[in-house]
């Protein structure tokens, strides 16, 4: 493809992810893939370059751009050979006309930037949250340690206690190491507050919104592998990817349960008041989580927002029930918003007088409320919040 036709084939790409975005349709990642899947003339470079063109001008609109070409005419403007390739010759996007709409530049949606603003976010901070995220691994203890494990590459260790970092995009899937279970992928960020539960040998824990186990295996790992570790999850397709990850790790302490979305507790009850520690994973907006995914602030509603923030209150109502006493809860969500993480943890101290929060010692983050806030800008992680809370005995 000439470089001209890469600019033509990112504003159809952009123009499938802003559809999508409108309708709750497939994620970005998805439809650029699909598109390729039936343009089979596009070689590996076309790909990469229409893929980081599309992923440019998803980070540099704000809010849904009126359509592609809008939204790569905002990256024309400061970027003369960009703007030389609107030609209008064979497979070129057509020239630019004066008074033509180009999309709003900006971190999100208005109303995003002011809860943002609202929690601290602001300037450099607030525009760390769309950079490119580097590939972070987790040694699995289960198998390896970091001081001695052997990769094809040179690794840099991070602050996690088992942590590598490498550059985006290194195929570690094809590693013999990944396969043999010896590595995950997994950022420093959620390393980190898997730490925060200190979970020990021998106790019981439930994570309770396990998804496809991410969070499960490190805790796995940090029990050497004995002990009972429930992962619940309301979601049936996620939940079923967790066992054939923990069976590569080595996991084998796992039980897996599903919730039923609004009677969690049911299927959770025979552990009330049993748990040594509870990992609340808590759904949220992924605020934090914007490097891998910068179209998902197109998509997040205000009135999602809220609905977030009340299911986050209410399961960790549903943990506080399963922690003994004595016991504890770390609560997580991937997001920088005052409301799911500080201010949830003051809701939840004022609802329930028998609990305290401690800040946790990580070698990371800064305290924000009762908790830590871990973020791109200042700790090269994804965004985090994570609070400890402890039950009186
Ligand atoms: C932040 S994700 C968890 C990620 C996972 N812990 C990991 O490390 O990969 C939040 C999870 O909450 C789950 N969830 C949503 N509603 C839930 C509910 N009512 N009860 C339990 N889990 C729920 C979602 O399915 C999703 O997997």
């Amino acid at each position: 493809m000439t470089p001209a036709a890469r600019v033509q084939a990112a504003i159809e790409v952009l123009d499938l992810v802003i559809e999508a975005a409108r309708s709750n349709g497939a994620p970005a990642d998805r439809l650029i893939s699909d598109w390729f899947k039936s343009r089979r003339f596009a070689g590996s470079g076309d790909r990469r370059a229409v893929r980081e063109l599309a992923y440019a001008a998803i980070r540099a609109c704000g809010e849904i751009p009126e359509s592609g070409r809008a939204a790569l005419l905002l990256l024309a403007q400061d970027d003369p050979a960009l703007a030389a390739l609107f030609d209008g010759e064979r497979h070129a996007p057509e020239p630019i006309t004066p008074d033509e709409p180009v999309a709003r530049p900006g971190i999100a949606p208005a109303w995003l930037e002011e809860s943002l603003a609202d929690s601290g976010v602001v300037a450099e901070e607030a525009a760390a949250l769309l950079g490119r995220a580097p590939l972070d691994l987790r040694v699995n203890t289960l198998k390896a340690d970091r001081a001695t494990i052997e990769l094809p590459l040179p690794v840099e260790p991070t602050v996690a206690a088992q942590g590598l970092r490498l550059p985006f995009g290194t195929p570690v899937e094809q590693w013999e190491a990944y396969q043999a279970g010896r590595i995950e992928v997994q950022d420093t960020g959620s390393q980190l507050t898997c730490e925060a539960l200190a979970a020990q040998p021998g106790e019981t824990v439930i994570d309770l919104c396990a998804g496809a186990g991410g969070k499960t295996l490190a805790l796995a790992a940090a029990m050497a592998n004995r002990g009972c570790l429930i992962a619940s999850d309301a979601d049936r397709a996620r939940l079923s990817r967790l066992m054939p990850r923990a069976e590569r790790a080595g996991v084998s302490i796992v039980e897996t349960v599903l919730l039923d979305a609004g009677r969690e507790g049911e299927a959770l009850a025979v552990w009330q008041g049993k748990a040594d520690a509870v990992l609340v994973d808590a759904p949220c907006s992924g605020v934090g989580t914007w490097r891998r995914n910068p179209e998902a602030r197109w998509r997040l509603t205000e009135a999602q927002l809220a609905r977030y923030v009340a299911l986050q209150a209410r399961l960790l109502d549903l943990a506080a029930m399963l922690v003994r006493p004595g016991g504890r809860l770390v609560y997580v969500t991937c997001s920088l918003l005052d409301v799911e993480g500080a201010r949830q943890i003051d809701g939840f101290l004022a609802r329930h007088r028998d609990w305290s929060a401690a800040l946790p010692h990580l070698p990371a983050g800064r305290p924000r409320g009762q908790g830590l806030r871990l973020s791109p800008f200042h700790d090269g992680t994804d965004g985090f919040f994570v609070a400890i809370l402890t039950r009186s005995c």
